[in-house]
């Protein structure tokens, strides 16, 4: 049987379901506007990389409201509205998972969910900050502290997210969690053309001249974590207007004036600890503060996160080395010293995000009575660059996981609807990852018994029921 011209908008009604056949239909569609292609339950988007206003609005929500699955055209306001109905009628909890490489439009599509979410499950004319409104809000703040322009995406989420929304008996939106994963924490230190830092480090040295002497701050192209890398301005960002942005985001998500203040220290102080530069010092393997711009950096640093400053220089400089016995105090060569100020950086960049993620949902509240709930899992896609590190490992070993995971509820779901149908089938062929999780959870998870078992016993305190814990 011919493919029709305009393609199928389920591509389990392919004839030929083999790679060429799949892309030769979703290019075909793409051509005529349509980004959403069904695979059974499954839906494929395509990034349209433009605006479409008109497959989003108010008008469109309202179409799928209720509509059967399949009696509309593929759209990720069915797979909402699916998840919803399921919800509503049979009592049962769905998650959502939106997976794809960096740029495919992940963070995109989980807005739509999570929008067409509110609008069926929001509490029309409440004025005043609604639970939905506040979910909806924590975007913009999540992503000016925990996205960044890549070489793939302008506006990439460095970290994984998985929103859970929780209903009340009536279907309406009563409290919501955010759990953020791994943030990518080398970022804060080291960055490349044409990669930005994070983009609250960027808002904030373009933000109103009062702010920026408040912390002491001048042009982004001043500081180590931000110069590395000749990308300064992305074209459609503008930093100026984003901090204003990010700052009316903060006050509908129920952050005040002086948390943010507190928040904007934190990020001031660490463009300021990046530029504190070592010399060799006057002993063997040890380092000094370089000269009095450094000194000024570390001057500031200290007094943005008020600590003392000659505690912030000492931890920088020396390192301390804890023994059963004793405390021991060692130097640090100029080297050694630059790591470690570069691991402060990342330490406290990371504790302020899981910090602002911590205060957004004490803010939004949960509902401890609620028995339904809708969870929408943003996760980075797999990533292989020409170095990777261990966040790749970890990334690429999440996919794995979760492509297994999807293989057993794919096939299982097959399987159970042949019997129902009391179709003959025999075992289905597929590639089955369980070999490289095999490879990395057997030898991590072994490696890291031996280690524990090494170190409890180093310190005298291993028994079988801490190892058991
Ligand atoms: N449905 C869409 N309509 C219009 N533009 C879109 C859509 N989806 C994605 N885009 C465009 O593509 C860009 C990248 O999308 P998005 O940030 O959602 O990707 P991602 O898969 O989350 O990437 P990363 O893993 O890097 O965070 C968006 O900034 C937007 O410009």
């Amino acid at each position: 049987m011919e493919a029709p011209p305009g393609g199928v908008d389920d591509m389990t009604r392919l004839s030929y379901l083999h790679e060429p056949g799949v892309l030769q239909n979703l290019a075909t569609r793409y051509e005529l506007n349509e980004i959403y292609t069904y695979t059974g339950s499954i839906l494929i988007a395509v990034n349209p990389f433009q605006r479409l206003p008109h497959l989003y609005d108010t008008h469109m929500m309202e179409q799928y409201k209720g509509a059967d699955f399949g009696e509309l055209s593929p759209h990720v306001f069915a797979i909402a509205d699916v998840a919803y109905r399921e919800m509503i009628n049979e009592g049962k909890n769905n998650s959502i998972l939106v997976s794809g490489e960096s740029g495919a439009g992940k963070t995109e599509t989980t807005k739509m969910l999570m929008r067409y979410l509110a609008h069926l499950g929001g509490r029309s004319g409440v004025e005043g900050r609604t639970v939905e409104q506040q979910v909806l809000e924590s975007n913009p703040v999540l992503e000016a502290f925990g996205n960044a322009k890549t070489v793939r995406n302008n506006n990439s989420s460095r970290f994984g997210k998985f929103v859970e929304i929780q209903f009340d008996k009536t279907g309406r939106i009563s409290g919501a969690a955010i759990r953020t994963y791994l943030l990518e924490r080398s970022r804060v230190c080291q960055i490349n053309t044409p990669e930005r830092n994070y983009h609250c480090f960027y808002f904030l040295c373009a933000a109103p001249h009062e702010d920026t002497q408040r912390y002491k701050l001048a042009d982004a192209r001043s500081f180590h974590y931000l110069n590395q890398s000749s990308c300064i301005e992305v074209e459609g960002i503008n930093d100026a207007e984003e901090y204003l942005a990010t700052r009316r985001a903060m006050d509908i998500v129920g952050i005040n004036e002086e948390e943010q203040e507190a928040i904007f220290r934190v990020v001031a102080a660490v463009l300021h600890i990046g530029n504190i530069n070592f010399a060799k010092g006057k002993e063997v393997d040890s380092s000094v503060i370089q000269d009095d711009n450094s000194r000024f950096h570390l001057n500031t640093a200290s007094e943005l996160l008020e600590c003392d400053c000659n505690n912030l220089e000492k931890a920088l400089i020396t390192r301390e080395i804890v023994t059963p016995e004793e405390i021991i105090t060692r130097t640090l060569d100029p080297e050694s010293a630059l790591a470690s100020r570069d691991a402060l950086a990342k330490t406290i960049y990371s504790r302020l995000f899981d910090w602002i993620v911590e205060k957004i949902n004490v803010s939004i509240g949960q509902d401890p009575n609620s028995k339904q709930l809708i969870g929408v899992l943003d996760i980075y896609g797999f990533e292989s660059f020409k170095i990777n590190s261990f966040e790749q490992l970890c990334i690429n070993y999440t996919n794995e996981k979760l492509q297994q995971h999807f293989n057993q509820h794919v096939f299982k779901m097959e399987q159970e609807e042949y019997t129902r149908e009391e179709i003959n089938w025999s075992y289905i062929e597929f590639v089955d990852n369980q070999d490289v999780l095999d490879l990395i959870e057997k030898v991590l998870i072994s490696s890291y018994f031996s280690y524990y078992d090494r170190s409890h016993k180093m310190q005298g305190s291993y028994d079988v029921t801490s190892k058991a814990k």
